[in-house]
Order: structure tokens, then sequence, then C-alpha cells
């Protein structure tokens, strides 16, 4: 299993008393599948994501990471964790003003430690990927948002991680370019045999997502299957 959260629960501070926003929450992410977890404002959506990433301890309870249980973890054990294991990607994509799109990519190699020359290769390759090879040449306002959240999600994955965490990815997007930014990262979930949590309130956009997690009041409920595997293409490795 590549992302286990085994009875997690995770309080706030709330004035003299403490909100519980994960309530023994329990999730398995298998290699090669994708689980959207969808919930009402507040429920504790991106409070889930924030444990899975490694960024919040909970209170209670286990995250495993691609086999590394986390538990007990220094701080840079957990920073080199959520480098070389953990792509993020954020509900607005933070991209840096001045670079290009393949620059925004390749930085993440630099920060990995790994050669510059090799680094633009498999950053154009990724770009190739997400369908933004044409556009590696521009800087984030020559974007549009969803081809700006496309460099971030070549961004996340440029580092080969394990788990792909993703916080809303379409909510600056209309309707068909938020299908198809889900669509991209579940077929590229598949192809990478990643595993993938996306959250999302809006369930309209998940048409293809191989599981669907419920969260409400900081409980989970169920992982349901919704389909089955697709098939596998070229995505560099
Ligand atoms: N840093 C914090 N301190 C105190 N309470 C918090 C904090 N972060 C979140 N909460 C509370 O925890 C609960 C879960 O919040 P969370 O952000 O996880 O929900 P969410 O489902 O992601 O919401 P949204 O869809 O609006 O982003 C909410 O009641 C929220 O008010």
């Amino acid at each position: 299993m590549s992302l286990t959260l085994t009875d997690v629960t995770l309080t706030y501070a709330d004035g003299e008393d403490r909100l519980t926003a994960l309530d023994r929450v329990s999730l398995e992410v298998p290699r090669g599948t994708l689980t959207a977890v969808v919930g009402p404002s507040g429920s504790g959506k991106s409070s889930l994501l924030a444990v899975a990433a490694t960024l919040v301890t909970p209170d209670a309870g286990t995250v495993t990471v691609d086999g590394v249980a986390t538990t007990g973890l220094s701080r840079a054990e957990l920073t080199a964790l959520r480098r070389d294991r953990i792509g993020i990607v954020f509900q607005q994509p933070h991209l840096l003003p001045s670079l290009t799109a393949v620059e925004q990519v390749q930085v993440m190699a630099r920060i990995a430690g790994r050669k510059p020359r090799s680094a633009r290769g498999r950053a154009m390759d990724l770009l190739d990927a997400v369908g933004m090879a044409g556009q590696a040449g521009r800087r984030p306002h020559q974007l549009s948002g969803g081809q700006r959240q496309r460099v971030a999600l070549a961004r996340a994955l440029m580092n080969d991680p394990t788990v792909l965490l993703v916080d809303e990815p379409t909510s600056a997007l209309d309707h068909e370019r938020g299908a198809a930014v889900i669509a991209l990262i579940t077929r590229l979930t598949h192809q990478r045999a990643g595993a993938t949590v996306l959250v999302t309130h809006d369930r309209t956009h998940l048409t293809a997502v191989d599981r669907i997690a419920e969260v409400h009041d900081g409980r989970l409920h169920g992982a349901a299957p919704v389909r089955r595997r697709g098939g596998c293409g070229a995505v560099p490795s």
C-alpha cells in the first residue's frame, strides 16, 4: 500500500476547547489508483491532505508513505520524505512569476540535487505528458488557469513521487477545463502506478476516478471503487 492513514485524529485549538477536524480516519490508497475525497466546506478535506503530506502531525493514529511509517521521524527526515516521495498540487498553482514553464518544473530537480542538464530533458518530457510542451518557454502571466495547473502538476511529478496529493485543482477552472485536469491526473496516476488523493467539493468532475470517499464532520465514509483501472501509456519515470 502506498499511502495508509490508520485511525487518524486531528484536533485544533478552538478557544478553550478543541475542534475535531479528523475523527479516527482510515484510508488506504494502493499504487495505480486515484481516490477522490469529497465533502462540504469545513468537513476536513484539507486537514486530511495536510496530514497525508506529513505537513501536520495528527493527535493520534499513523500515516505510512510508500512503506515508511512517519511516526517519530525527525523534521529533516520528514522533509526528505516529502521531497523524494510526495508530490503536492495546491489549490493555487503558486508558480514563480519570473520563470518559464520548463524552469518551474526544472527547479524541483535542483532542490533534490539533480544535474541541471538531465533535469531539463525530464522537465520537457513532463510538460509534454501534461500537454504543455508547446508552452515551455512561457511565463505564468502568459498561461491560462488550466495551463498553470498543468505546469504545477508537471512540477509535482518532477521528482517521481509515489504519492501525489492534489487539493481542489479545479476551483479556478470552468467545468470543461476542470474535468480535463482531473482526467489528466487520473491518467497519469495509472501510467505512473502512483497513489493519488484528490480533494474536491465538486463531484461533477469525478467521472474517471477509481474511488470516491466522503468526509463529513471529520469522519470518512467508504472509498467505494467507481471503475476499473485504465490502460497504460508512456510517461517519464
Ligand atoms: N488551523 C486551524 N485552526 C483551527 N481550526 C481549523 C484550522 N484549520 C481548519 N480548522 C477547522 O477544521 C475544520 C476542517 O477544516 P478543513 O480546512 O480541513 O475543511 P475543508 O473540508 O478542507 O474545507 P474547505 O472545503 O472549505 O477548504 C473546520 O471546522 C475548520 O474551521
